[in-house]
């Protein structure tokens, strides 16, 4: 993958192409018209449809096999199917598909918040409707790219204007993503982000290499006040309630779901992580799912036109 970006000025508009500039479809609300949306041409293996609840579905469809979905609500994606068609990813049973609350599940955005801190836990980007700014497809890898900006749902909780470009990819054994921060505003801003992925899972086989050595930062017992410590395990397991920051994580990370898959885990400038499992806080579900999140926990400032871009591709072998 590419290894690009800490910060970078960018022209604003020069982050579009000129398709999408011209081309832009918005679906600001949750009663999205999904006629105008079908409407459109879009790439080879770039589906529109209707998905839970009513809510706009985009899916890539790879000619190797491998499926992907993402929800437009919340830029979530939902789904992620290798060519055997095993969903790797997981999404909550009490997951509500209604257009207000955010979808429990997949790969939530968490942005310009991650928390706790002042404004809604993991902030107001999973709580809002994506538009579309571009579709592609290289040599038979179908690309979709999600935009979000500012409107005054999330300008009455951070006053600022931004735009935030998600570009998803799938190939026949993984799915990478490139998130691009912009500050389109007049004044400075600052703020914090994750990509919150759920993996389908058991819990009682998971585990997770390649931390040993970072500094954490554990949420329990308190997520307000987290204990600073030091990761000494080589491999990490999931006996109990688990809810921890890795700060400075590689940017390679092994996740053995514990149903028989190795999920690697790459990244380029999501600089933490997070482990994730609420034990007996979901007793309902708990053992079907971890969270591996790849998070940039230390504030991202940006001056006015600056953006700032990270990667992720998560693989099986
Ligand atoms: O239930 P949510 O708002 O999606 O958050 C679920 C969890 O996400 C993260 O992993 C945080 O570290 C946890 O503190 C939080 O409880």
């Amino acid at each position: 993958m590419a290894t690009s970006v800490a910060m970078a000025s960018l022209p604003l508009g020069r982050a579009l192409t000129p398709w999408s500039a011209d081309r832009r479809l918005r679906f600001r609300s949750s009663g999205i018209a999904l006629a105008s949306l079908d409407q459109k041409t879009y790439a080879q293996g770039v589906k529109i449809s209707e998905g839970n609840g009513g809510l706009p579905k985009v899916s890539l469809l790879s000619p190797h096999g491998s499926e992907a979905e993402i929800y437009l609500f919340g830029g979530c994606i939902t789904s992620w199917k290798v060519s055997n068609g095993k969903d790797l990813l997981f999404v909550r049973p009490d997951a509500v598909f209604n257009g207000k609350k955010p979808i429990s599940g997949g790969i939530p955005q968490c942005f310009p918040q991650f928390g706790p801190g002042p404004i809604q836990q993991h902030g107001f980007a999973r709580n809002m409707s994506w538009s579309i700014a571009d579709s592609d497809n290289v040599e038979g890898d179908p690309i979709i790219t999600l935009e979000l900006r500012d409107d005054p749902y999330s300008r009455s909780m951070w006053d600022f204007s931004f735009q935030t470009l998600y570009k998803v990819k799938l190939h026949s054994n993984s799915l990478s993503t490139v998130l691009t921060v912009t500050n389109t505003d007049k004044k400075p801003f600052s703020f914090t982000t994750a990509l919150h992925t759920y993996f389908r899972a058991s819990i009682a086989g998971v585990s997770v290499k390649g931390l040993k050595g970072c500094k954490t930062l554990n949420k329990d017992p308190d997520p307000s006040n987290p204990l600073e410590g030091k990761e000494e395990r080589e491999v990490i397991t999931f006996p109990g309630f688990v809810d921890c920051i890795y700060l400075d994580a590689p940017k390679e990370i092994f996740v053995d779901n514990g149903i028989g898959d190795v999920i690697n885990i790459q990244n380029s400038n999501w600089s933490d992580a997070v482990l994730w499992n609420p034990h007996m806080q979901m007793e309902s579900c708990y053992k079907d799912f971890v969270c591996v999140e790849n998070a940039k926990i230390g504030q991202v400032h940006l001056e006015p036109l600056q953006s700032w871009t990270a990667e992720q591709k998560i693989a099986i072998s």
